[in-house]
C-alpha cells in the first residue's frame, strides 16, 4: 500500500472541470512535483488534498484511511501538512513564536494542566522550545529566532513557513510554489534546501512550482497539469522532452519551461 493513494479525483465548478480525473501513488520518502501553466489546477489539487476542498468525485487514502469528507484540521492531524503560494505568517510575532503556535495550534491543548504549571508541563515546554530551536537552525533561521516574522527578507519568511509546517511532524509536507516571488539567484538555495529537508527529515513531499529548473534537480517524479486534466507524468528528464509539456508551456506563451 501506497502511502498517499489518490484515485479519479475531479472537482466541477459550475461548469467548469477544474480538476478532471487525477490520479497519484505516492510512496513514502518521495518527492513528486506538479507543474503546469497558470490555471492548471495545481493549487485545487492541493486544496482537496488538504480538506479545503471537497472534490465532487474520486478517492484520497493516506496510510489506507479514507480522507475525503474530512476537515482541514483532521487532514493535519492525519499528516498532511502545507505551506501557501501567498505567505501566511503571525507577521507581529517573533519568529519563534509563529513556529511554537504551529504546534499549539496542531495539538489539543489543555487548559488546566497550563495554568497549573505541573512539572510534566514545563518539561514538555522546554522540550517544544528545544524542537522550535532545533528546527530554526535546521533552516538557517535560529540567529533570527527574536525578530517580527514580518522583519525577515522574504526568503526567509518562506523558510519560516517550512519550518512551521515541520513542526507538526507531517507525513506529507505539501508545498505550494515555495519559490515564488524569489530572485533567480535564490531558486537553488531552496532547492538544496527541500532536498535536505526530504533527507533529514524523512519527509515525503509534494510540491507546485513553475520553474521547471527548480523541480528537476529535486523531483523523482513530475505530474504535469493543464487545462485540470494530465497531460504527462514520468521522471524529470522524460517530462522534459514531452512535447505535449513543451506546447503547454510555450503554446501558452508561458516562458519557465526552461527557466
Ligand atoms: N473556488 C473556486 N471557484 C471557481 N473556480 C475556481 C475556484 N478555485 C479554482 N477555480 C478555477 O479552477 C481553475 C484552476 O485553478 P488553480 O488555482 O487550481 O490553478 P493553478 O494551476 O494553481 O494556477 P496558478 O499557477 O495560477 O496558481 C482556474 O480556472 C480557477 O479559476
Amino acid at each position: 500500500m501506497s502511502l498517499l493513494e489518490v484515485k479519479n479525483l475531479s472537482i466541477m465548478f459550475g461548469g467548469l472541470c477544474a480538476v478532471d480525473n487525477f490520479n497519484l501513488e505516492v510512496e513514502k520518502g518521495e518527492l513528486i512535483a506538479i507543474i503546469g501553466p497558470n490555471g492548471a489546477g495545481k493549487t485545487t489539487v492541493f486544496n482537496m488534498l488538504t480538506g479545503i476542498y471537497k472534490p465532487t468525485t474520486g478517492t484520497i487514502k493516506l496510510d489506507g484511511v479514507d480522507m475525503v469528507g474530512l476537515k482541514p484540521y483532521q487532514f493535519a492531524r492525519q499528516g498532511i501538512t502545507r505551506t501557501f503560494q501567498n505567505i501566511r505568517l503571525f507577521s507581529n510575532a517573533s519568529v519563534a513564536d509563529n513556529v511554537k503556535m504551529a504546534h499549539t495550534m496542531h495539538n489539543d491543548q489543555n487548559l488546566a494542566k497550563c495554568f497549573l504549571r505541573t512539572p510534566g508541563m514545563v518539561k514538555s515546554e522546554r522540550e517544544l522550545d528545544e524542537k522550535v530551536m532545533g528546527l530554526l537552525d535546521r533552516l538557517g533561521l535560529a540567529d533570527k529566532a527574536n525578530l517580527l516574522a514580518k522583519n525577515l527578507p522574504y526568503g526567509d519568511q518562506r523558510r519560516l513557513e517550512i519550518a512551521r509546517a515541520l513542526m507538526t511532524d507531517p507525513k506529507i509536507l505539501l508545498l505550494d510554489e515555495p519559490v515564488a516571488g524569489m530572485i533567480t539567484t535564490e531558486l537553488e538555495d531552496m532547492a538544496n534546501l527541500v532536498a535536505q529537508i526530504r533527507k533529514d527529515f524523512g519527509v515525503t513531499i509534494i510540491l507546485i512550482e513553475h520553474h521547471m529548473n527548480f523541480v528537476m534537480p529535486i523531483a523523482d517524479r513530475i505530474k504535469v497539469l493543464d487545462f485540470g486534466k494530465t497531460i504527462a507524468e514520468g521522471v524529470p528528464a522524460e517530462v522534459q522532452a514531452n512535447p505535449k509539456v513543451i506546447e503547454a508551456y510555450l503554446g501558452g506563451g508561458y516562458q519557465n519551461v526552461a527557466t
